[in-house]
């Protein structure tokens, strides 16, 4: 990752009527990472990628793109910037190849070699003839995303790419948006409210809930930060074992069900714990122990606001 970031937000804010709908949001996103934008419906994500292309103004704070303020010196910023906010915008009565021209003509300097390379980059080559009314869904997004990056962008930004995608259409926008990072270094910012989606697709991810960023993570460090594991070890008699794992770790919670007993700890706890039941002349049948997914995590960090 390199040290200049593409993209500056400072306190960026949205006031409408007397509701602050976004709230001094900050965050960094820098060249060749995919960067997560994730929050539960309503949290914000759309009114701040709004703001972030000029499609609404902002109330306070500032957006830099590659330097320039998209706020005072729009042309310049936006010039970097390939999007798609809405669905993309596509004449479904011309080809895949028709679409990409026709845009391309509102653009300085894209060259038919250019054309064909972005056709290349979304795989999109044997269908690009076709009429786009007979595209897939994945077809469709796929175009839109070779339209957004025709004027080779240093910054991509998707709200909701996977939207109503299938599971391999959704495996395959993954794949472009990766390798356009990796090869290309261009910034990917996606938003979403899909947690298994981000942690398969970014690098890093910022958690926005009521308009403020409760979080910004590696999504590596977002699971592995916090390294306690739930254990249940299934006991006989449970009442003694509870009994003496209050006395010996009183500070940890311990929840019995059925003949389990459930309790946070640290991983390196286990053989601990286990010995002690030993100890005590207490039966295990078993011990599992889950590690924390992002869900989790996600869970913890919103308070235990929903996701879908
Ligand atoms: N023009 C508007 N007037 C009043 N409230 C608005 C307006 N636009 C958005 N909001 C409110 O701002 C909040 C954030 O909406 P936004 O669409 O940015 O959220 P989101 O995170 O993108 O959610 P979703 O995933 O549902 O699109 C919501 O509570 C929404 O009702």
């Amino acid at each position: 990752m390199s040290e200049e970031p593409i993209v500056s937000i400072r306190d960026l804010t949205k006031v409408i009527g007397k509701k602050t709908i976004i709230d001094h949001l900050s965050f960094d996103v820098y060249p060749g990472e995919v960067f997560g934008f994730l929050g539960p419906n309503g949290a914000g994500k759309t009114t701040t990628i709004r703001m972030m292309v000029g499609l609404m103004d902002m109330t306070e704070g500032e957006v830099l793109i590659d330097g320039s303020s998209v706020k005072t010196n729009f042309e310049d910023a936006i010039v970097k910037v390939g999007a798609i906010v809405e669905n993309p915008e596509l004449y479904k009565f011309l080809t895949g190849y028709q679409n990409l021209v026709h845009y391309s003509r509102m653009m300085k300097g894209i060259t038919k070699e250019r054309i064909q390379e972005v056709i290349k980059l979304v795989g999109l080559e044997g269908r690009i003839k076709e009429k786009v009314k007979g595209y897939s869904l994945g077809m469709r997004q796929r175009l839109g995303l070779a339209q957004a990056l025709l004027h080779r962008p240093k910054l991509l930004i998707l709200d909701e790419p996977t939207n109503g995608l299938d599971p391999a259409g959704i495996r395959e926008i993954r794949q472009y948006l990766r390798t356009l990072a990796r090869e290309e270094n261009v910034a990917v910012i996606v938003s979403s409210h899909l947690l298994s989606e981000i942690e398969l697709m970014c690098d890093r991810i910022g958690i926005i809930q009521k308009g403020k960023i409760v979080d910004v993570q590696r999504v590596n460090d977002f699971i592995q930060n916090d390294t306690a594991v739930m254990v249940a070890f299934e006991v006989d008699p449970l009442e003694s074992a509870v009994k003496a794992i209050k006395e010996a770790f009183p500070e940890h919670d311990i929840d019995p069900s059925d003949r389990k007993l459930i309790m946070k700890m640290e991983h390196e706890m286990i053989p601990e714990v286990t010995a002690l039941l030993v100890e005590k002349g207490i039966r295990i049948y078993s011990i599992q122990s889950s590690v924390k997914t992002l869900e989790d995590v996600f869970l913890e960090v919103t308070g235990g606001e929903q996701v879908v």
